[in-house]
């Protein structure tokens, strides 16, 4: 159907259309760890954590924000590695990259606080099925944040932000990272999704005031508005830490028995097997695949790509926006033309 409203020009440059993946059904694992003080425990806990999913059959496995250290700007500094310069100066990366390998897993390696030129990153690195690091993303917006007699937290005191948003091809389809406070501007996610992306990861570790309130609301905004896989990992509660994670890893996207919609006069019927799942009748996008509570434990959820085409031509965004009214620009495809 022709459209007088130019959907197209809705993003600038025009979105890129989804590709099908080769890989279009895998399972995904959220290891929601427990980190301690202890650099070189934090690191074998994981690779165990890692070696479990994969024995449970998980293509690609997801870690939490900065899970080989505590979260705080005292420790940043004392458990940065050198990612770039690989080996002995980036253990934990190391760890992954060989685990990776040898498993034939893909890995988005949560985060961990990164020394570089100078400089402290909190950064994402995600490592192929062939132990190689494909793509590093410094989270871009850092989480500074004062809610008096609540919470007051300052990565800038420590951290510097990245500058570029970060899409992978990865053999479990094209995904785009954020770490945590990410996760709040919904603009990033949008460039993901223009630029094809299948699935957004984000490793975070939300807080105990404002993961209640926003966690989960923001994973179903993200999915449901760009219609894509939204997983997110976190640490496991540990109440006697300096800073206290909210826990509850989820992974959201359109619930498979969903799928048989009815018409009756005007109205559109959704059929449910099963309740709840996040609430929302729809069964379209933004449920609630798979959630844990604060404990440490490793989710294993089921993805299917083949869904995404499928409720896009139900509920049609893409062809509805109002490029004569309002435009997403992203600057660095732009730049790049
Ligand atoms: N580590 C983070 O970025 C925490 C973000 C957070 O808790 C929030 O409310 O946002």
């Amino acid at each position: 159907m022709a459209s007088y409203f130019d959907p197209e020009r809705a993003r600038a440059p025009p979105a890129i259309p989804m590709a099908t993946p080769s890989v279009t059904k895998f399972k995904i694992a959220l290891c929601q760890l427990s980190v301690t003080p202890d650099k070189e425990r934090n690191i074998a806990h994981a690779r165990k954590a890692i070696e479990d999913a994969a024995g449970k059959g998980a293509q690609l496995v997801l870690l939490p924000e900065i899970w080989n250290s505590p979260y705080s700007n005292d420790s940043f500094p004392i458990y940065a590695e050198d990612i770039d310069a690989g080996g002995d100066a980036s253990p934990s990366i190391a760890m992954l990259s060989e685990v990776s390998r040898l498993l034939k897993i893909t890995i988005v390696g949560g985060s961990i606080p990164e020394r570089s030129g100078g400089r402290l990153y909190n950064t994402c690195c995600v490592i192929g099925t062939d132990g190689k690091l494909k793509a590093k993303h410094r989270k871009i917006h850092l989480f500074d944040i004062d809610i008096p007699g609540k919470i007051t937290f300052m990565e800038s005191k420590t951290l510097t932000a990245g500058e570029t948003p970060t899409i992978v091809d990865t053999e479990v389809g094209r995904i785009g990272i954020g770490i945590c406070y990410d996760i709040r501007f919904q603009e990033l996610a949008m460039i993901y999704a223009a630029r094809g992306a299948h699935l957004l990861c984000y490793p975070g570790a939300f807080n105990m005031t404002t993961g209640p309130l926003h966690w989960e609301l923001l994973q179903r905004a993200r999915a449901t508005d760009n219609q894509l896989y939204v997983a997110t990992c976190s640490p496991a509660r540990d109440t006697r830490s300096g800073y206290v994670a909210w826990g509850h890893s989820t992974l959201v996207g359109p619930r498979k028995h969903a799928e048989s919609l009815e018409t009756k006069g005007k109205l559109l019927l959704f059929h449910q097997k099963k309740g709840g799942g996040g609430g929302g009748g729809g069964g379209l996008f933004g449920e609630v695949l798979a959630t844990t509570e604060d404990e440490e434990t490793i989710i294993i959820a089921e993805i299917d790509y083949s869904l995404i085409e499928e409720r896009r031509t139900s509920l049609p965004l893409t062809k509805q926006r109002r490029g004569d009214l309002y435009q997403l620009v992203d600057f660095e495809r732009l730049n790049s033309q």
